[in-house]
C-alpha cells in the first residue's frame, strides 16, 4: 500500500525553511508592522529603565532624606510607567490586523491552490488533513508569527539588556544570573526535539480526526442503512482516544518543562537576594543597587518562563508550517500550455480581473470550434499502478455525433472521459477537439468547450441557480428554465423560494435523481461544443428518464456527444456505441449491429429485459 501523504511526522523535512517561506505574507503589513516593533523595543526600554529609576531614588532622596528630589525622580519612574503601558497597548493594537492579514491571505491562497491540483492529488489525500491543514494549522501559523516572534525577539532583548546592565551594575551577582541560563539553553536543545516529534503527530492525528466526522457525516445514510453507528463510533472513538494520549503526552512533556523554566528564575531570584544580602552587610553593593537587581530578576521571571511556551509554539508553527507547504509545493501537473493558445489568462493584464475575464470571454467565443473529438492511441496509467487502465484508446466522435461507450464495471469509462476535459491527462498518446491537443488549450478555454455531468452529481451549498449556473454565471432566467424543462427538472419551482431555494450540504434534501437532473441541467447550460455525460442518467424511473433522454436528443444534435451507459435506453441515444473491455475499445459500430455481432456486448446489455431482438426499446 503506497503511503499517505501528509499523515506522518517526517522530521528531515522539519526547519525553520517553510516558516521562514511564509514572511512573504506580512510583506503588506510592513508599515503597521514597523510601529509595533517600535511600540515593543520602546516598550522593553521604558520597563528596563524603571528599575535603575528606583535605584537612584533609594540611593539618592531616600538615603539622604531629600525631599526636594523625591519628586522629580518619582515623576520620571510615573512617566516610564505610563509610557510602557501606553506602548504595550500600541503593540496590541497594531498587531490585529497584520496577523489576522496574513492567516486570511495564506488560507485564500491554500484554497486556489487546492482547486488547481489534479485529480490525482485529491484521490491520494484525506480530506481531512487537508481541512485540518487549512484551518488549525493556519491558525497555529497565525499565532505563532503574530504574538510569538515578537515575543520571543522580545524576551531575548529584555534578557540580553538585563543581563548587560546587571553585569555593569555588579558583575558577580550578574554572573551568577548569567550562569542560570546554561540549564535553561541546555534543556531547551533537548525539549525542541522531542516536542517536534509529538506535535507533528497531534497535527497529522487531528487531521485524520477530522477526516472520520467528516466521512461519517456525508455517510450519515450508508452507516444508518447498514446499523453500523456502534463500529463506526468504535473507529472514532480509538482515534479520538489516540489522539489524546497523543496530546496528553504533548502536555505531559511541556508541563515538565515548563515547570523547569519557572523553577530557575525563582531559584536565581532566592540566590541574589541571599548573595545580595551579604555584599550588602560588607559594604561591596549599595541597598538601592539590591532593590533594582532583585526587579530586574523578577522582570526577569516572565521572559524566562514564557519562553518555553514560546519555543513550543514556534515549534508547532513549524510543523504546520511544512505541513501547509507540503499542499503549497504540490506543482499542479495539470496546467495551462506555455504560450501558445492565445486564450490563456495573463494575470498581468492592466486593467485588473475584470477586464480579463472579458478579454477570455472574447477569446473563448473566438476559439469555439465545431467540437471533433479524437482519441489517438490514448494510454492511462494511475499514479503507482503497475498496469494502464485504458491501452490505445482509438476513438472519433465527429462535430454533432454522439458515440456511447459501453463496458464492464471497471473497465475505465469513467476514466476515458476523465480525459477529455483534463481532470486527468493521458499518459500515452492525446485526445484533441478540433484537431488541436487538449493540453494545447488553455483550461478556461478548453472548460468552456466541455461540459461534464458525473453519475454521482455534486451539488453546493447554495441556491439552485447558483448550482445550475456553476458552468456559465452569466446565463439567463430564461435560459435556465428551458435547461431545467430538458432535464425535467421543473420540480424547482416548487421550492419554497424557487431558483433562490438553498439546496443543502451536496443536495441531500433531493433526491438522487432531482440531483442528477440538476447537474446535467448545469452541463446543457453550459453550452457546451463537447457534452459528456457519464451514466448521469442512472438514477431516473423510466418515465422521467425517457422524457429527458427524448429533450436530451435535441441538445446532442447540436452538441458532440460521449456518454457512459449501462442502459440500453441510454444506448439509444447514441448514433454509435463503442465497446471498451479492459481498457481497449474492441468494437465500434450502430448499436443494433453490435447487438447482433458481438456477443460481449450482447451479453453486457442483456439484463435489459426492455429489448426486442433487434435491441430496440419494446
Ligand atoms: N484513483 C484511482 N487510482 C487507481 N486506480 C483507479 C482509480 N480510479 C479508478 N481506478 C481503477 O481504474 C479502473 C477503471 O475505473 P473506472 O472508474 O474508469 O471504470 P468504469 O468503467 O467507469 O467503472 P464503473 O462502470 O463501475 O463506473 C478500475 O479498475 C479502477 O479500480
Amino acid at each position: 500500500m503506497r503511503e499517505q501523504p501528509g499523515s506522518r511526522p517526517d522530521a528531515r523535512r522539519l526547519s525553520w525553511r517553510s516558516l521562514w517561506r511564509l514572511r512573504s505574507y506580512l510583506r503588506p503589513y510592513a508599515r503597521i508592522l514597523t510601529v509595533s516593533w517600535m511600540a515593543a523595543f520602546l516598550g522593553i526600554a521604558a520597563g528596563t529603565v524603571i528599575p535603575l529609576v528606583g535605584k537612584e531614588i533609594i540611593d539618592g532622596p531616600v538615603a539622604h532624606g531629600d525631599r526636594g528630589a523625591l519628586l522629580p525622580l518619582g515623576l520620571l519612574a510615573l512617566g516610564l510607567g505610563v509610557a510602557e503601558a501606553v506602548l504595550t497597548f500600541v503593540r496590541r493594537w497594531s498587531q490585529a490586523g497584520p496577523v489576522l492579514g496574513l492567516e486570511a491571505a495564506i488560507r485564500d491562497d491554500l484554497y486556489r491552490h487546492l482547486q488547481r491540483l489534479p485529480m490525482s492529488f485529491h484521490d491520494e489525500w484525506q480530506s481531512g488533513q487537508l481541512l485540518s491543514r487549512a484551518t488549525t494549522d493556519l491558525s497555529t501559523i497565525r499565532r505563532f508569527l503574530g504574538f510569538g516572534v515578537l515575543f520571543l525577539i522580545m524576551n531575548i532583548l529584555q534578557l540580553t539588556a538585563v543581563v548587560i546592565v546587571l553585569l555593569r551594575t555588579y558583575w558577580p551577582l550578574g554572573l551568577l544570573v548569567t550562569a542560570s541560563a546554561v540549564p535553561v539553553v541546555a534543556l531547551s536543545l533537548r525539549f525542541e526535539k522531542r516536542y517536534i516529534r509529538v506535535s507533528r503527530q497531534v497535527q497529522d492525528q487531528q487531521g485524520d480526526l477530522a477526516t472520520l466526522v467528516e466521512e461519517a457525516a456525508v455517510g450519515i445514510r450508508t452507516i444508518k442503512a447498514f446499523g453500523r453507528r456502534r463500529h463506526l463510533y468504535g473507529v472514532f472513538d480509538e482515534a479520538a482516544s489516540e489522539l489524546r494520549r497523543t496530546a496528553l503526552g504533548k502536555v505531559r512533556l511541556s508541563s515538565r518543562f515548563f515547570t523547569f523554566l519557572e523553577v530557575i528564575p525563582n531559584l536565581t531570584l532566592a540566590m541574589v537576594l541571599l548573595f545580595g544580602a551579604v555584599a550588602v552587610g560588607a559594604g561591596a553593593l549599595t541597598l538601592g543597587t539590591l532593590v533594582a537587581f532583585t526587579t530586574f530578576v523578577l522582570q526577569l521571571v516572565w521572559p524566562v518562563a514564557s519562553l518555553g511556551y514560546i519555543l513550543a509554539m514556534g515549534q508547532e508553527a513549524m510543523t504546520a508550517a511544512d505541513r501547509v507547504t507540503e499542499v503549497l509545493d504540490t506543482t499542479p501537473e495539470i496546467t495551462d500550455p506555455a504560450i501558445s493558445d492565445p486564450a490563456i489568462t495573463d494575470t498581468r493584464v492592466a486593467g485588473g480581473p475584470y477586464v480579463i475575464e472579458r478579454q477570455e470571454k472574447r477569446r473563448r467565443r473566438r476559439s469555439r470550434g465545431r467540437g471533433h473529438l479524437r482519441f489517438e492511441g490514448v494510454e492511462f496509467r494511475f499514479p503507482g499502478a503497475d498496469r494502464s487502465v485504458l491501452r490505445d484508446v482509438r476513438l472519433e466522435v465527429r462535430p454533432g455525433e454522439t458515440v456511447a461507450i459501453v463496458g464492464a464495471t471497471g473497465s475505465g469509462k469513467t476514466t476515458l472521459t476523465s480525459l477529455v476535459p483534463r481532470l486527468r491527462d493521458v499518459t500515452g498518446g492525446r485526445v484533441t477537439i478540433d484537431g488541436r491537443d487538449v493540453r494545447d488549450l488553455s483550461l478556461p478555454t478548453l472548460r468552456a468547450m466541455v461540459a461534464t455531468a458525473f453519475e454521482e452529481p455534486t451539488l453546493f451549498s447554495m441556491s439552485v441557480r447558483e448550482n445550475v449556473t456553476l458552468g456559465r454565471a452569466e446565463a439567463t432566467d430564461r435560459e435556465i428554465r428551458e435547461a431545467l424543462e430538458i432535464t425535467q427538472a421543473a420540480f424547482v419551482h416548487d421550492l419554497p423560494w424557487g431558483l433562490d431555494t438553498r439546496i443543502g450540504e451536496q443536495g441531500m434534501s433531493l433526491s438522487g435523481g432531482q440531483r442528477q437532473r440538476l447537474a446535467l441541467a448545469r452541463a446543457i447550460l453550459a453550452g457546451p461544443r463537447v457534452l459528456v455525460l457519464d451514466d448521469t442518467l442512472s438514477a431516473l424511473d423510466v418515465e422521467t428518464e425517457a422524457l429527458v433522454e427524448e429533450a436530451l436528443r435535441r441538445v446532442l444534435a447540436d452538441a458532440t456527444g460521449l456518454i457512459v451507459a449501462h442502459r440500453a435506453s441510454t444506448v439509444l441515444l447514441a448514433d454509435r456505441v463503442a465497446l471498451l473491455s479492459e481498457g481497449a475499445i474492441t468494437s465500434v459500430g450502430r448499436h443494433a449491429d453490435l447487438l447482433s455481432a458481438v456477443p460481449e456486448y450482447r451479453a453486457l446489455l442483456a439484463q435489459d429485459a426492455d429489448l426486442d431482438p433487434e435491441g430496440v426499446l419494446r
